[in-house]
């Protein structure tokens, strides 16, 4: 669906990403593992067109998307949720999620909020009147990730969305990526710093060595012997 070739990315004058080959598939939820600095954040922010490739090629169900702007990724369904969440403090839980709709087009952009928002998060439904700067961190990252949900993204690039929360939203988080990827058949991205909680969620892994991927596999088959010496454990 989305498959990145030779990628290279950076600020001013430094790289940071060398000659990425990744590949998002539907319904599959891909882990993205590697210590704190190697890139991680960089390549998802190259996805989504935040940080400008130097070299390599992105394509997107075929099509080379490599020149398009952020706006323009979005729009074919391109869904981020970035590290830190940046909700909008003085705006209502309300005002956020309809926010997420902005990236559809036509009349879609004047549909409510889907129910289903509020089957996966709860606490938002009861909290739409109260302002995104009033809520707990987990329930900033509920609000973060259905405001991305909104937009109907086909594949969705998380950013460590379990950092800093409490174990029973982690949990639910986790249930909510797996509905997602598996029920909705979106491909589901997912920086984690957490090694067991990555390959509890994930089908598939990366893992990511200064700004290079240097190992992959299925969960299943991957030997933790073979990756151990690139992570935090
Ligand atoms: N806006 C920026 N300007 C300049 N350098 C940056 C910028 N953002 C990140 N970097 C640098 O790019 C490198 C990769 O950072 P990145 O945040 O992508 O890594 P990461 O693997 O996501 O780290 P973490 O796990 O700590 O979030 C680091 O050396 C970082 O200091």
């Amino acid at each position: 669906m989305l498959t990145a070739r030779g990628l290279r990315a950076g600020y001013d004058e430094s790289m940071v990403l060398h000659d990425v080959d990744f590949c998002i598939e539907p319904g599959k939820v891909t882990g993205i593992l590697g210590r704190n600095g190697v890139g991680k954040s960089t390549f998802l922010k190259s996805i989504i067109g935040l940080v400008p490739l130097r070299n390599g090629c992105l394509s997107w169900e075929g099509e080379n998307i490599t020149k398009r702007k952020p706006d323009k990724r979005a729009r074919l369904g391109i869904g981020y949720v970035p590290q830190g969440r940046e909700i909008f403090s003085s705006l209502t839980v309300e005002e956020n999620l309809l926010l997420g709709l902005e990236v559809l087009k036509g009349k879609k952009r004047k549909q409510s909020i889907p129910k289903e928002i509020f089957e996966w998060f709860p606490v938002l439904k009861e909290m739409l009147h109260r302002k995104g700067g009033d809520l707990s961190g987990g329930q900033q990252q509920q609000l973060a990730i259905a405001r991305a949900m909104i937009g109907n993204p086909k594949i969705l690039l998380l950013d460590e969305p379990m950092e800093g929360i409490q174990p029973s939203i982690v949990q639910l988080i986790q249930e909510v990526i797996g509905i997602i990827a598996k029920e909705k058949g979106i491909g589901v991205v997912l920086v984690e710093h957490n090694v067991d909680l990555a390959l509890e969620c994930s089908d598939y892994i990366y893992v990511m060595d200064r700004g290079t991927m240097v190992a992959e596999g299925k969960v299943s088959e991957v030997k933790f012997e073979d990756i151990e010496q690139f992570l935090v454990v």
